[in-house]
């Protein structure tokens, strides 16, 4: 049996459950929530009543049976449809709406954590700082598995309290005392099937748990390894072409069946404890059909009750039973329940700590972005819009920094791991092309994060010029899924654009080609070359006419013909548009008036770089691969 099996139940939360689950109940829809929920009480409460019928119904039709009374007989057989006629009505309709209860909770709860998950990008900075994983699960499964679970199992609860209450006292009642001499004293026990119910109950209850209990774990675990190899599954998919090319088939197919050799293995150890709790189960059951009438037969075979009595009390026996076991029958649920309600708790702590952080940048602590005024001072010929960086220091997520680091001060709280420059400044003015080169891995990418706002690693201070609008594109473009003028217009929804003025960019951009299948759906970002999705970014360019374009090793792919076409047709088309590129490629170079390079801070050390060289030193002496610290200057085109 596997080790581990014990320790991933989970810790008990249910306070912090409840204050996930409560906010539901006093939202904007609470009227409608309340109004469904009573309504599904109300008909979970019809189900016993009609439980208790059918237990009154049983004296009745057996008492007939007894007197071989026909007509009795035959109006017990019309109650019987009567009452299957209501159950079958009442089931159905509670199924419906509780099914649209279910539904309706989890509407609102995907649509809170969604709104969370993407305010602020948050899904960003959960991803980069690796605060929660996988957030597609637990916004897809554990909230649908939390909602369903809370209703089935507080209805399932609320079901055997009342069966319990109700059938306990027709036990009561139907059963009356036994007597007996004990030690020579005569002793009698007033409702003595009520005792033996619970009795019988706690005794299957207590083996129940006792069998059944590791199964709780080995399911968790059992949901775990059919992710992995469901992932993996996916992972091969998705990632079909750079399998094949390599050949890598068989190592993939290796990986998949150790993932399912998992599967198996565990399942071994499901079948087994399943196997013997369907034993104590079965037996349990089995025993259960007849012991209330064993029980209840030296009464019955003294004439104090009828045959239609003991048949009550039979059916009493077994709802009083049932009811008993709630806790058992549903201890694997209750696990669940708590697993899927942990999972959310802990993005839901992911997201609150991205707000917080998020809230919490200063520029002392964590980059902060302001939409400026008029920053810079009219130039003739230029709109009076620059962008700045001041102060800015750029570092990597991840733990924080001892206190007392020198690069970012005592107070840092954003998580900040390595740190990547040494203190820099930049001006960039409408209209000016920037080349930002340097050597692989030291940060130029990480600049534009921080120019655009998603990067709070770090410090200092970046100001957008108002009302500008910025485009950053990265080496390769994301392409959502539709057709290829959603991919077109991305990130706006549907067509902003007509159809003219798209089929004039894909032109522009020497995509030709691909200007009948606008309107096609498909997966873009397998279907074209990596250089046909870089032109397409191209395209997206030029129909957002931004004021500062950021273009992030965004001709990588195109040959240094196709490159040049491209900034020819930015440099056409966006004439007071401003250019950043980074590019390690010389050809870029003469497209660019301005050059913000990085060197080794080692080579320019200064009197803010002396210091931090003293923080990284450190650093990276504990941890050799860190990446070298560098200097970011400005040197002439
Ligand atoms: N999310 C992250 N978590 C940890 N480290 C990161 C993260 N993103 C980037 N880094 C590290 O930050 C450093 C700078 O990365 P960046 O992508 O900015 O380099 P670059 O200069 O653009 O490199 P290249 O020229 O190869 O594209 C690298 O060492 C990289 O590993």
């Amino acid at each position: 049996m596997p080790a581990t099996v014990g320790d991933l139940r989970g810790r008990l939360r249910l306070a912090d459950s409840w204050a996930l689950l409560k906010p539901y109940w006093v939202s904007e829809d609470r009227k409608a929530a309340l109004g469904l929920l009573a309504f599904v009480v109300a008909l979970n409460l019809a189900v016993v009543a009609i439980n208790v019928w059918l237990n009154n119904w049983n004296r009745v039709f057996y008492n007939a049976l007894e007197a071989k009374d026909f007509p009795a007989f035959k109006t017990a057989l019309a109650q019987f449809c009567a009452i299957a006629a209501a159950f079958i009505v009442v089931a159905v309709v509670k199924q419906f709406y509780t099914m649209r209860l279910q539904m309706r909770w989890r509407t609102w709860m995907t649509n809170r954590f969604l709104a969370r998950w993407t305010a602020h990008q948050a899904y960003y900075r959960i991803e980069q700082s690796r605060s929660a994983d996988n957030p597609d699960q637990r916004i897809s499964e554990d909230i649908r598995s939390l909602t369903t679970d809370s209703l089935s199992l507080s209805l399932g609860l609320l079901n055997s309290v009342v069966t319990l209450l109700s059938f306990i006292t027709i036990l009561w009642t139907i059963s009356g005392p036994i007597s007996f001499a004990l030690a020579g004293h005569a002793v009698t026990v007033p409702g003595y099937m009520v005792w033996v119910a619970l009795l019988y109950a706690a005794a299957g209850s207590w083996i129940t748990h006792r069998v059944g209990k590791p199964l709780i774990g080995l399911y968790f675990q059992q949901e775990q390894t059919e992710a992995g190899f469901r992932f993996g599954l996916v992972r091969l998919r998705e990632n079909a072409e750079g399998v094949a090319l390599y050949g890598g088939e068989g190592t993939e197919a290796g990986v998949l069946k150790d993932r399912f050799t998992l599967i198996r293995h565990n399942w071994h150890w499901l079948m087994v404890y399943m196997r013997r709790l369907v034993f104590v189960n079965s037996g349990y059951g089995q025993i259960a059909i007849v012991f209330p009438l064993i029980v209840a037969a030296p009464r019955y075979f003294a004439g104090k009750i009828t045959l239609g009595g003991l048949m009550q009390i039979n059916s009493a026996f077994g709802q009083v039973q049932g009811a008993l076991s709630w806790f058992v029958d549903s201890y694997a649920s209750l696990v669940n329940w708590q697993a899927s309600s942990n999972r959310l708790l802990d993005l839901q702590d992911a997201i609150e700590r991205a707000e917080r952080d998020e809230a919490a940048r200063d520029g002392a602590n964590g980059i902060v972005v302001t939409q400026g005024g008029a920053a810079a001072p009219p130039q003739s010929g230029s709109a009076p819009l620059a962008l700045l960086a001041q102060g800015l220091v750029l570092a990597t997520p991840g733990e924080l920094l001892p206190p007392g680091s020198p690069a970012l001060g005592d107070d840092t709280t954003a998580g900040h791991g390595q740190i990547l420059t040494t203190p820099f400044d930049l001006r960039v003015n409408a209209g000016e092309r920037w080349l930002v080169s340097g050597p692989s891995g030291s940060g130029k990418s990480v600049l534009f994060r921080a120019l655009s706002g998603i990067w709070p690693y770090g410090r200092g201070h970046v100001q957008h010029p108002a009302g500008a609008r910025l485009l950053f594109l990265p080496q390769k473009s994301y392409l959502p899924s539709g057709t290829l003028a959603d991919a077109l217009c991305y990130p706006a929804r549907g067509h902003t654009q007509d159809a003219a003025a798209l089929r004039g960019v894909l032109v522009a951009c020497r995509l030709g080609a691909l200007v009948e299948r606008l309107e096609t759906a498909d997966n873009w970002s397998l279907r074209l070359s990596p250089g046909e999705q870089q032109r397409l970014a191209f395209g997206r360019a030029l129909l957002q006419q931004p004021d500062f374009l950021f273009l992030d090793e965004a001709t990588s792919a195109l040959d240094e013909e196709t490159e040049a076409a491209m900034y020819a047709l930015l440099v056409e088309r966006l004439p007071h548009a401003a250019i950043v590129s980074i590019a390690h490629r010389s050809t870029v170079a003469r497209w660019h008036g301005h050059h913000l390079r990085y060197e080794r801070a080692e080579a320019a050390r200064g009197a803010a770089g002396a210091t931090l060289d003293t923080a990284t030193a450190s650093h990276k002496a504990a941890e050799p691969w860190a990446a070298q610290l560098m200097r970011p200057v400005v040197v002439a085109g």
